[in-house]
């Protein structure tokens, strides 16, 4: 591949988030048109809405009626329903898909990824397996042998959409492998910076992407106590304990203590907050309690195909301290999975956090 002379993006994705970076985007590229290629391509995955193919609608009308609703897009973002059409010829690749089909869309694409194209994730959540926990930028890297960074942040996709003022953090370490015309952290600001979306740009990829990742699983944990009528001081003792954890994962795992992410970046107690405030998961924590549903019967009702991937990570980091003998260090995100999964009474939450202190 010969070194770009204008970058080419392709947003890997079109759920709720996945659009509306893709907006983001699509909008940047057409104002930066001496760095970026005009168009911009989504990866759609193909669903039938009505006897309408989704990306179709798409296309013609600009809009993503199914995740992201009354929401104009610009006409300059293409969606491209085949993954690895959607992807070729483009140097820089947006990661943004629901955490559980990461891997699948990862098998789809290897092989067809030059070693010099570079790429972002927007995706919050961490990959465990027998050997222990990576990041999801680092599950990217291995899986295509391609420089991934993230940007995550206090960051509700339907308020993005509609332009209303928000931050984010883009943690983007230059690789290596940089080569001249390569992508920096520079490249990607001016890819995701607005005026309703500022971009602050940092090294620590590791204390982003916790903090994107953890925070799900304590809103759910604030949904519970919501759910059960608690108020809003209980909600803020659970975000208060679960900041700790989230600190103490990072040094634990990723022998990293840069708390300054988590106090002073958008990835961090800012996104603890908005999430607990208003995001699916704690929206979704909140009817389980409420109503004693299931999660899929509580997704299905509320979200209509979303996910709220707290529910996902808490199993993932219950099975990863669970069989790394660390249960006891970590005593929020357990039994936020014990009350997600084994029916754990939540009105048990108070007596819980008395014998631990
Ligand atoms: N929605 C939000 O406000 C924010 C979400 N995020 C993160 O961004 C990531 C992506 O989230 P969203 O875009 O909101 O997704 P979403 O929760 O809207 O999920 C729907 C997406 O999943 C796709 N999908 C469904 N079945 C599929 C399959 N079998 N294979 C592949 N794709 C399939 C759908 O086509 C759709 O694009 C997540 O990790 C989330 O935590 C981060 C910041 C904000
Ligand atoms: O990550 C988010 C806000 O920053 C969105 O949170 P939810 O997935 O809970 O809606």
């Amino acid at each position: 591949m010969s070194t770009p002379n204008r970058f080419k993006v392709t947003v890997v994705g079109s759920g709720n988030w996945g659009t509306t970076t893709a907006k983001i985007v699509a909008e940047n590229v057409a104002i930066h048109t001496n760095v970026f290629d005009p168009e911009v391509r989504m990866w759609v995955f193909e669903e039938v809405l009505d006897g309408e193919k989704l990306s179709e609608i798409i296309n013609t009308r600009h809009e993503n009626i199914k995740y992201l609703p009354g929401v104009k897009l610009p006409s300059n973002l293409i969606a491209v329903p085949d993954l690895v059409s959607a992807v070729e010829g483009s140097q820089l690749l947006v990661f943004n898909v629901p955490h559980q089909f990461l891997s699948r869309i990862c098998k789809q694409l290897k092989g067809h990824i030059s070693s010099k194209v570079r790429a972002i994730s927007c995706l919050k959540g961490l990959e465990v397996d027998d050997q222990g926990v990576r990041l999801l930028s680092d599950y990217i890297t291995g899986e295509l042998g391609i420089h991934c960074g993230v940007l995550s942040g206090a960051n509700l996709a339907p308020e993005v959409a509609l332009e209303k003022y928000s931050e984010t953090t883009i943690a983007y370490p230059l690789p290596e492998n940089h080569y001249p015309g390569d992508a920096t952290g520079e490249t990607w600001q001016m890819l995701f910076h607005r005026p309703y979306f500022h971009v602050r740009v940092v090294n620590d990829i590791a204390g982003v992407s916790i903090a994107g990742a953890l925070k799900n699983v304590v809103a759910l944990a604030a949904g519970f106590v919501e759910g059960k009528g608690w108020g809003e001081n209980a909600k803020a003792a659970i975000m208060r304990r679960g900041i700790i954890e989230m600190i103490k994962f990072c040094k634990i795992f990723f022998n990293k203590n840069e708390i300054e992410t988590f106090t002073q970046e958008s990835a961090g107690i800012a996104d603890l907050i908005t999430t607990c405030a208003a995001g699916r998961n704690v929206r979704v924590g909140s009817e389980m309690a409420r109503s004693g549903r299931s999660v899929e019967e509580v997704e299905a009702e509320l979200l209509n195909g979303q996910s709220a991937q707290g529910m996902v990570t808490a199993k993932e980091i219950h099975s990863l301290l669970e069989n790394k003998g660390l249960l006891d260090e970590f005593p929020l995100l357990e039994i936020t999975y014990q009350m997600a999964f084994n029916g754990y009474d939540i009105d048990n939450l108070p007596a819980f956090f008395e014998k631990i202190r």
